[in-house]
Parts: structure tokens; C-alpha cells; sequence
């Protein structure tokens, strides 16, 4: 028998698999490199959310036949009145840059410029899905450009819950109406995609076209540093990065925050410069700061929204989901609960 679960060690919750052979005493742990090494100490057992912390140790499995790791968990009705054992509401807040756009490969300033992505790009938005495969997604919001959609919809197909991403077409009351779902199956095994312009790329002005390299030794290196990242100085008939915020954070605060608020979990696939001013949002970044804060293409960034804050789990970059993420208790339950499916 196999099974698995999750064990949070030293404020860090790790996916663990168990298997036992025909002898209920042999129980072996597998993946867990964390708890073999700290076995005998006190290490807390979640499930479904149904479960307390208590002590858990080596002894307990070894010397009670056929019970599994599973049935030391507490039910939910044994809580006892501490409340700080209950998982509290938490949502994920994933941010994706678009993957390389053909004029990020011809190093050319884009800005409003709806251009696709690249053969890498395309493979990077495959890659950033892949990372995020088993964290939950409720709502996706995209810029009104093809290629934060392009990577919105690869990344979303690799997804362990299978949902198909459906674009959605509210422009209209006639494009609302043709584009309506009668199957509340088909609707609930969906991402709904909702684009919004808001959180298009900044405006380049009469930048957009030019090569980025060709401007800086036209203007010098520091003209051009200052418009691509100062906070108030806008390039030539463009938006800077405080006019960008201005839309971007506006729509941010007033559509995408209160998913987070009401326990919906929201990717947003948008750009380098929407997604600068929402991260100095989020992270309380200074004018000042922001200017060396940049955002790779198609690279996942994962926050969690709880009791007001924003904080920031780290990129899923590492070989591992493991060595990217310290998942927090609710996504290490969401990740279980695709393990099972997939069973
Ligand atoms: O619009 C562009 O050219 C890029 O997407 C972002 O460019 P930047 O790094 O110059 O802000």
C-alpha cells in the first residue's frame, strides 16, 4: 500500500509518501529527508484539513499493526478550543510574466504593441505551468494582449486538475450572451479567463519599435535606465511606471484583491511593468526600490494572501517543487487532494 499526506517539520510543510509491504510493522517513508533524519521529534500531522498537530513518532506506526500513518490523524471534532491549531483562510496569488515575445527577442521596446511569443516563449509558459501544476487556481486574469494570453493558456494546460482555461467575453451584452455555458459541469471544470487592459504593458510611447540598445547610445545609458525603470518619469509620450500603477494597482485593488479576500485563489499573467508596480504594491516597495526590481520572463511568483498581507513563497525555479516552495498547509492539502485523483 502506498499513501501519502503531509507533515509540517520545522515551520515547513513537505509532501510525504508512505508504503507498507505485507507486514504491517515494515513501514517505510519515502521522500521525506527532513523527518527521517529529525524522526523521534515532534513533527505535526495534517490531512484534509481535518486534522490536528499532535506528536508523532516512529513508534507509533511500528507498533500498531495495520494502522497506517493516516489513522493517527485527530478528526476535526476533537480540536480541542485552541484555535490557533485551525487552518485559517489563506490564498495564492501566482504573478507570470509573459514568456519571451519576438520583440523581446529582437530587443525591440514593445509597450502596447500586441506582438506573440517566440518559440522559447512558448516554451517558457509550458515550464512556468508545469511549476505551477498543483497549486489551486480559481480565476486567471490576463492583460488584453496576445501574448500574457498565449502564456496564460499553455501554462494553464498542464495543469494536474485538467480544467480547461475558457477566455471570457464580456465586452458585450451579444458577446456575453453567445459565449454562455449551460452545463454547470462544463463551467465548474473550467479557469475562467478574464482579460482586462488594465493590466496591459505599459506604454512605450514613441519608444515602441525602437532597439533598446540602439536608443542607449542615442540617448545614453542613463537617460534610458531612467525611463525603462524610474517611478515617475515617463518616457517620450509614454506612461511611467507611477501612470502604469495607477491602472494596473486600481484594477489590481478592486477586481483581483477580493477573490484573495474571499478564499478564491488568482493567477494573473500580465507584464514587466504591470507586474512591477502590482509587486511594489504588494511587497510596500519604495519609489526608490522599485527601480531594481525586474521581472524574468515566464517565471511563476507565488504570494500568499492571509489576514491582509501579501507574502511572498519564493519562485518556483529549483529542480523541485519542494526546494521552491515551502508550501504552506492549505496548498499542501490542495496538492494531496490532486494526488488522490490522479490515483
Ligand atoms: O515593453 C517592453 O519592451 C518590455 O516588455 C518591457 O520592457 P522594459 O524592460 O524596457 O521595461
Amino acid at each position: 500500500m502506498i499513501s501519502s499526506g503531509f507533515l509540517e517539520f520545522n515551520g515547513a510543510v513537505q509532501v510525504y509518501n508512505h508504503a507498507c509491504d505485507s507486514n504491517p510493522h515494515n513501514v517505510s517513508l519515502i521522500s521525506l529527508p527532513v523527518i527521517r533524519k529529525g524522526f523521534d521529534s515532534d513533527v505535526r500531522l495534517f490531512r484534509r484539513g481535518i486534522c490536528s498537530m499532535r506528536n508523532f513518532r516512529l513508534s507509533d506506526v511500528c507498533a500498531t499493526p495495520q494502522v497506517s500513518i493516516m489513522n493517527h490523524i485527530t478528526p476535526v471534532s476533537d480540536w480541542n478550543s485552541d484555535d490557533s491549531m485551525r487552518p485559517s483562510i489563506e490564498t495564492a496569488l501566482i504573478l507570470i510574466r509573459h514568456g519571451e515575445s519576438m520583440w523581446n527577442e529582437k530587443n525591440l521596446f514593445t509597450g502596447s504593441v500586441d506582438v506573440p511569443l517566440t518559440r522559447r516563449g512558448v516554451e517558457e509558459a509550458i515550464e512556468a505551468g508545469k511549476r505551477i501544476s498543483n497549486l489551486p487556481i480559481d480565476y486567471v486574469y490576463t492583460s488584453a494582449l496576445i501574448r500574457s494570453q498565449m502564456t496564460a493558456v499553455l501554462a494553464l494546460i498542464q495543469h494536474r486538475c485538467k480544467k480547461v482555461p475558457i477566455i471570457i467575453h464580456n465586452c458585450n451584452e451579444q458577446a456575453e450572451a453567445w459565449s454562455q455555458i449551460y452545463s454547470d459541469e462544463a463551467r465548474k471544470q473550467s479557469f475562467p479567463v478574464i482579460r482586462a487592459w488594465q493590466l496591459n504593458e505599459r506604454m512605450y510611447g514613441e519608444l515602441q519599435g525602437l532597439n533598446k540598445q540602439e536608443i542607449a547610445k542615442r540617448y545614453g545609458e542613463e537617460q534610458v535606465h531612467e525611463w525603462r525603470r524610474s517611478y515617475e518619469i515617463p518616457p517620450p509620450e509614454g506612461e511611467s511606471l507611477q501612470m502604469c500603477s495607477q491602472r494596473a494597482v486600481g484594477y489590481f485593488k478592486e477586481h483581483i484583491e477580493p477573490h484573495l479576500q474571499s478564499g478564491k485563489h488568482v493567477m494573473v499573467a500580465a507584464h514587466a511593468n504591470t507586474l512591477r508596480s502590482i509587486i511594489m504594491y504588494l511587497e510596500k516597495l519604495t519609489s526608490r526600490q522599485v527601480i531594481g526590481l525586474e521581472v524574468s520572463t515566464g517565471v511563476p511568483l507565488l504570494y500568499i494572501y492571509k489576514e491582509g498581507t501579501f507574502m511572498k513563497r519564493g519562485s518556483p525555479v529549483g529542480s523541485s517543487e519542494a526546494g521552491v516552495y515551502a508550501l504552506t498547509r492549505n496548498l499542501a492539502l490542495y496538492r494531496q487532494k490532486l494526488d488522490e485523483m490522479s490515483c
